[in-house]
């Protein structure tokens, strides 16, 4: 299937293998007619607002605000960031709007604990933890190791590690306790993490519900592995690698439903994480129903305490309600972002 090229509104035309996932899976392949000119975007850290002169003189480029995201700037599409000064120096960092959107939905206070379960590469992450500030702590989880370590090297970049820990481990069963199979390898811990001082077993102690109840974590984000059919850059690459390969990475019908049961479990296990009270919000940079709305109502059938909460600050945003009330979509067509499914949940009293 993957020959046969159709002739689509986008600088590039999309393969009609692709077309076919589109249409099987109800979205409009129109939404990508946009996807060449959909604006970058950069997040200025926070203190660093002196430098934007210097940082505009170096890319020869006037940053414009975007309205809806607090220090976050529009890059136009053609920019190189990489070697100006104030990206070496970690002033500037490339995160996609609608990425930092289901960031801002957790609602980040300080003293937060927060929990990260498919961390890397850790642009979400690194936007949790400015946030923070120097309170609370947040925990980093994901399966793959070397892709965790490009968390730890941006973290150190960055200088926002000391209330971080990674850890190496699936975030199906992760809990902070040692698993039967393979204990979780603690990769990283900055110095207020609370780690320090602590032993294995204290770190890899065993917590029971009603325990997670009152001490677990006051905000999880579970921003699921997935088919990434929504995401821009990663439907650009296979411009580069062929299109061959996106039968194989994106549209199997065996890989999408094996996603799905992974979807279920993470958001499962992050839920289970979350104390009484506090909020979890689940994405996906993919746009299919299957992987968003299907999973959302299937947890919501599997869990009396979950309530879906409406995203406050989602009124301001250039997205629009997904299937399921208080659930939102972005996509380039509508947002000018890469493609985002969001929801946010709260956990009610047993
Ligand atoms: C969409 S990416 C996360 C992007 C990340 N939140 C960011 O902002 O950079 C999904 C991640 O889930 C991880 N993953 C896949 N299966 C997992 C599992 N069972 N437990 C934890 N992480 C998993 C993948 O390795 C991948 O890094």
């Amino acid at each position: 299937m993957d020959g046969e090229v159709v002739a689509s509104p986008s600088k590039s035309p999309l393969p009609e293998a692709f077309l076919d996932f589109l249409n099987k899976n109800g979205l409009d392949p129109s939404i990508y007619v946009s996807a060449h000119s959909t604006p970058r975007y950069i997040r200025l850290k926070p203190g660093c607002q002196a430098q934007l002169p210097e940082i505009e003189a170096e890319i020869k480029c006037k940053l414009k605000e975007v309205c809806w995201l607090p220090d976050f700037y529009y890059l136009p599409p053609d920019v190189r960031i990489a070697s100006t000064k104030a990206y070496q120096e970690g002033k500037i960092y490339g995160i996609d709007a609608a990425s930092a959107a289901a960031v801002l939905a957790l609602g980040i206070s300080p003293g937060d604990h927060a929990l990260d379960l498919c961390a890397a590469p850790g642009a979400k992450l690194c936007m949790i933890l400015d946030l923070l500030g120097c309170s609370g702590s947040v925990t980093g989880v994901d399966v793959a190791r070397h892709r965790l370590a490009a968390s730890r090297t941006m973290l150190q970049k960055y200088a926002l590690g000391d209330r971080c820990r990674l850890f190496v481990a699936d975030g199906t069963t992760f809990s902070l306790i040692p698993l039967r199979i393979q204990d979780p390898e603690l990769i990283f811990y900055g110095c207020h993490s609370g780690v320090v001082g602590f032993t294995k077993h204290d770190v890899y102690r065993n917590v029971n519900d009603l325990e997670i109840s009152q001490f677990g974590y006051d905000k999880v984000l579970v921003d699921a592995e997935c088919t990434h059919d929504g995401s821009i850059k990663h439907i650009q690459k296979f411009e580069q690698w062929g299109w061959t390969t996106l039968s194989r990475r994106v549209l199997d019908a065996e890989r999408t439903d094996d996603v799905t049961v992974l979807q279920l479990k993470l958001l499962t296990n992050g839920f289970r994480l979350l104390k009484v009270g506090g909020c979890l919000v689940y994405s996906t940079c993919s746009l299919t129903v299957a992987q968003n709305e299907d999973v959302v109502e299937q947890f919501l059938s599997q869990h009396v305490s979950a309530e879906l909460v409406e995203i406050e600050a989602g009124k301001s945003w250039p997205c629009r309600q997904a299937r399921i009330p208080n659930t939102l979509r972005f996509d380039p067509l509508t947002s000018a972002t890469s493609g985002l499914f969001v929801a946010k949940f709260t956990k009610l009293a047993a």
